[in-house]
């Protein structure tokens, strides 16, 4: 039989076979199987050819598609290969940092609504339970906080200008600010672009802290010299200031000698893993500014990084994800390593580097957790610790005391008590973070972090009552004792 429909390059026409070439001479028109094949080959054939891009196309893509394969050949995609990770990493202490925008969260038109899902905030929160995970973004650090809503990580914002750990019985952890300074010069320049840039249709001026983010992905084309030419404008009126270029944006920084490789290697610092003996360090990101942190760990010992990305760009990470959904999946599957016998951190006594919940590493993926003591605290007890830290936190000048005028703070407290206990409810589940995400998965951040404060505030009395096994667990990290000049 003349069988037709046979491989074919795209955009080329098939050449079909006939009935009387499929069937031949036979009596009857039964199908066989080869016939079956044949006829799939058919439809085949033409489905591809009506998906087939036009012939001008097809030479681009080819050599595109080479190009990328080329290209992973040298960046291997780590799916494919978990079991190098798990080679690098047997009995190491892991380390882990990731990126927030386009690495736990899609890359979306609207950067105030860079929401991560559900499923990844539970995966950043389980892996944080396995091994110490810092967030480096170039965000303003609360408004990556509010997004990605978890208690148990350190936070790196403003490309690492801005760190500051979680909050330990109504205390900020830790806190590092290399260009404190720069604060009142980054809030001018700030509104100086939201005046300029005014009449440039589409674009979007963000305040990250230490950095101002001016986005022009909505821009049209056309604009977007405009918006380059503001950048540079201001930038001859700030001499002390320069700009890095992300993903359609221009991001005015200070010019201080600090950037995310600085920030990973500070955070190691913290943990006195500053040697990186049995350390392996990972960093995930998928933007230019993440080029420092891969740099940074290929001088280390054990570390690499993995650039996120589903075209070949030219990296210093040595493995590849395409998308946020492939990092959740390889976060899963550290996750599941994490739980065996090979994680470094179980093997010297558990994950508690950077986790403000200690709660011991569980030893198989389905053992129960421990009661909470709290779950037994008479309301008496729990009201004495809460105005406790309420005065506290009050006494200290600290943003999370509350109005002193009574009916309000009654109302406030009551809204706190909530708040804990929902906290500590959930925090018994699959993820913390639910009960600030519980309705809708991106809340706006001041929202979230109006009630993360008041939610703080509630923990911190039940840390008080609940507290000293969670304090002496704690292992409090070395650069507490951070210069205080450095802090504004
Ligand atoms: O270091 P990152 O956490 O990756 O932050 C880098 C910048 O990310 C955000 O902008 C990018 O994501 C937006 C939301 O998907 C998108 O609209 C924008 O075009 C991207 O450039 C963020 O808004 C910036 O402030 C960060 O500096």
């Amino acid at each position: 039989m003349a069988a037709s429909g046979g491989a074919m390059t795209r955009g080329e026409a098939p050449s079909l076979a006939t009935p009387a070439q499929i069937f031949g001479d036979r009596a009857s028109f039964e199908l066989h199987d080869e016939d079956v094949t044949t006829l799939r080959r058919q439809f085949d054939a033409v489905a591809s050819l009506q998906n087939a891009p036009r012939p001008r196309d097809t030479e681009e893509d080819a050599e595109q598609q080479a190009e990328f394969l080329k290209w992973q050949a040298k960046h291997p995609f780590i799916l494919d290969c978990f079991e190098q990770f798990e080679a690098h990493a047997k009995g190491k202490r892991v380390t882990l940092f990731l990126d927030y925008d386009g690495t736990l969260a899609p890359i979306v038109k609207d950067p105030d609504k860079a929401y991560m899902s559900a499923k990844m905030r539970a995966a950043v929160r389980q892996v944080a339970r396995v091994v110490p995970t810092a967030i480096i973004s170039g965000r303003g650090r609360e408004k990556v906080t509010g997004f990605v809503g978890l208690r148990e990580l350190f936070y790196a914002g403003s490309h690492g200008l801005d760190i500051v750990g979680p909050q330990i019985n109504g205390k900020q952890g830790l806190a590092f600010q290399p260009a404190a300074d720069f604060a009142p010069i980054m809030d001018r320049v700030y509104l100086i672009l939201v005046a300029k840039s005014k009449d440039i249709p589409g674009s979007y001026v963000e305040h990250n802290k230490f950095c101002v983010s001016v986005h022009f992905r909505n821009c049209p084309p056309g604009s977007w010299q405009q918006v380059a030419d503001l950048v540079d404008d201001v930038l001859s009126q700030h001499p002390n200031l320069h700009h890095t270029r992300g993903r359609k944006v221009l991001e005015i920084r200070p010019k201080v000698d600090w950037d995310k490789g600085c920030a990973l290697t500070h955070l190691l610092g913290a943990l006195g893993l500053a040697d990186g003996q049995g350390v392996l360090s990972l960093y995930i990101g998928d933007d230019r500014t993440d080029e420092d942190a891969f740099t940074a760990l290929q001088s280390r010992p054990h570390g690499f990084g993995i650039l996120v990305s589903c075209k070949a760009k030219a990296t210093k990470a040595a493995f590849t994800l395409r998308d946020p959904e492939d990092v959740r999946t390889f976060l899963e599957r550290v996750v599941a390593w994490g739980r065996g016998p090979h994680n470094g951190w179980a093997q010297s006594g558990g994950c508690v580097g950077w986790s403000y919940d200690s709660t011991p590493l569980p030893t198989t993926p389905t053992s129960p957790m421990p009661a909470r003591s709290n779950n037994l605290l008479s309301e008496e007890a729990f009201e004495r610790a809460y105005d406790e830290a309420a005065q506290e936190a009050s006494d200290a000048g600290s943003p999370l005391a509350g109005p002193h005028d009574s009916s309000r703070q009654q109302a406030t407290e009551a809204h706190a008590r909530d708040a804990a206990t929902s906290a500590r409810d959930s925090s018994e589940g699959d993820d913390p973070g639910a009960a600030m995400h519980s309705q809708h998965q991106g809340p706006p951040a001041h929202a979230q972090n109006k009630d993360k404060r008041k939610s703080d505030l509630a923990q911190d009395a039940l840390h008080k009552l609940t507290g000293p096994q969670k304090r002496d667990s704690f292992r409090e990290p070395a650069f507490l004792a951070t210069p205080k000049s450095l802090l504004p």
